[in-house]
């Protein structure tokens, strides 16, 4: 039985493609070396595979202990040590557990009028003929609907000071985001590091605030901090404070960039001149929906838009797995240490499953829909994405009032690259808009 699938032979030359291409060098790997096939990596073989009945094998897994967690000791002065991303096996599991209740697709509605406010709130920094970057409209957004609806902040004082303090660690944080612990100094408290330690002193501060703040009120609330404070482990245990602080940063991280660059994608793609006829049916979709919230949530194009949108525009471009112990996957028995994963773009542009598939055709999200394999921008299995619902349900709103709420023009002659930026993969530009005078 053969052990690693085949791949390219070079380590420093993929690890390079992998980084600075990674869509095009899996698309390279796999046309040559079939599927599965490996990637030579810096920190170890990657074994990927694009094939909805392997993607299912991995996703389909229930052993915990099979996993090692990916986190990296860099990672942790930024999510904080007890972080659902970090975690793996029987701790990964029970947090899993207790974070997952308040992330319930049911759950989201009543986020849906913070979420249209945060909206108009953000295209209220546009004036008409001004031009701004989708993405940034797409993080204002964001940022507040954690802040108001992961993090329960409601005062408006409180919100800016959240966000502002959010931001500047952000900014401290991502330049130096993946650097080696050796750079995770500060001499003479001066540096980087050191600007980022202080930034994230004052997020901490905000954090420990808000928790004390929501505690006392936590039963009546819906809130999704509220709810980690009610929760309770399967022993009848609380999460301490410290814990909690860890959740919510993570939540941030995970949550801010990834469903922003969503939004400014499908702004991309519903302005593209040969999507005019997506455009159209959008529009006219709205025009027959009330403005309420749950009403928008459930319109099926405005949700086919946001699929197909998932589909051609991968935020993570690979979910990873690193096995404890030996592993067959398909034909392959894969040694303890191998990474193994779904490179998601790849599922995603099958010709045997979306036909035509660099196409932007929302409609094929209502002709059939795909298997729980053949769709994974959220990846799968029990580490599938926390947050799916709550983007997803934000996404549509926040789609819904700007197409209906704003005149918007692209401003990008020619589709905008894919790239990886600082965590995710996105748009090269952020997608330059115009706000269209009198619209
Ligand atoms: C369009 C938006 C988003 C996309 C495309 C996305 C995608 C993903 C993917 C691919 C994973 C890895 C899944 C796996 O390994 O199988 C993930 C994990 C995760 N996501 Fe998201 N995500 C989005 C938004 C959010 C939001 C809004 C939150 C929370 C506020 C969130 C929280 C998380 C968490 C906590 C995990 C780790 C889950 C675990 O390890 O058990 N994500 N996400």
């Amino acid at each position: 039985m053969p052990a690693l699938p085949p791949g390219p032979r070079s380590t420093l030359w993929t690890s390079f493609a992998v980084m600075r291409e990674p869509i095009g060098a899996m698309t390279r790997a796999r046309d040559k070396y079939g599927d599965p096939f490996t990637l030579p990596l810096a920190h170890g073989n990657l074994v990927l595979t694009a094939d909805p009945r392997l993607a299912r094998e991995v996703f389909g897994i229930t052993d915990v202990d099979l996993f090692d967690t990916f986190g990296s000791t860099t990672l942790t002065p930024l999510f904080g040590q007890h972080s659902l991303l970090l975690m793996a096996g029987e701790p990964h599991r029970r947090e899993r557990k207790l974070l997952l209740p308040p992330f319930h697709g049911e759950r989201m509605r009543a986020f849906g009028a913070t979420m249209a406010d945060a909206t108009r709130r953000a295209l209220a920094t546009v004036a008409p003929g001004q031009e701004f970057r989708a993405l940034d409209l797409g993080l204002k957004v964001s940022l507040e609907v954690i802040i108001r609806a992961v993090y329960g902040v409601e005062e408006r004082a409180l919100v800016e000071r959240h966000t502002a303090a959010l931001v500047a660690m952000l900014d401290a944080a991502l330049p130096i985001f993946n650097a080696a612990e050796v750079f995770q100094r500060a001499p003479f408290g001066l540096g980087p590091w050191a600007k980022f330690l202080r930034r994230s002193d004052e997020v901490d501060c905000l954090l420990y605030e808000q928790i004390d703040r929501v505690r006392e009120r936590a039963s009546e609330r819906d809130d999704i901090l509220s709810m980690m404070l009610n929760a309770r482990y399967e022993d009848g245990s609380r999460m301490t404070d410290r814990d909690i602080r860890d959740e919510l940063r993570t939540l941030l991280i995970a949550g801010h960039e990834t469903t922003a660059t969503t939004f400014a994608a499908a702004l991309e793609e519903l302005h593209r001149p040969e999507n005019a006829h997506v455009r159209a049916r959008l529009h006219d979709e709205l025009a027959h929906a009330s403005d309420a919230p749950e009403e928008l949530a459930r319109l099926p194009y405005l949700g086919a838009v946001i699929d197909e949108t998932l589909r051609l525009h991968p935020v993570v471009e690979m979910v990873l797995r690193r096995l404890r112990r030996p592993w067959r996957l398909g034909d392959h028995e894969l040694p303890a240490g191998t990474a193994v994963g779904v490179a998601l773009p790849l599922v995603h542009r099958r010709a045997d499953l979306y036909p035509d598939p660099t196409r932007f055709e929302p409609q094929r999200m209502l002709d059939r829909k795909p298997g729980a394999s053949e769709f994974v921008p959220f990846g799968g299995g029990n580490r599938r994405c926390l947050g799916a619902a709550l983007s997803l349900y934000e996404l549509r709103i926040a789609l819904a009032v700007t197409m209906r709420e704003a005149t918007l023009a692209l401003r990008e002659p020619k589709p905008v690259p894919i790239v990886r930026r600082r965590i995710t993969l996105g748009p090269e530009t952020g997608v330059r808009m115009q706000r269209v005078v009198g619209g």
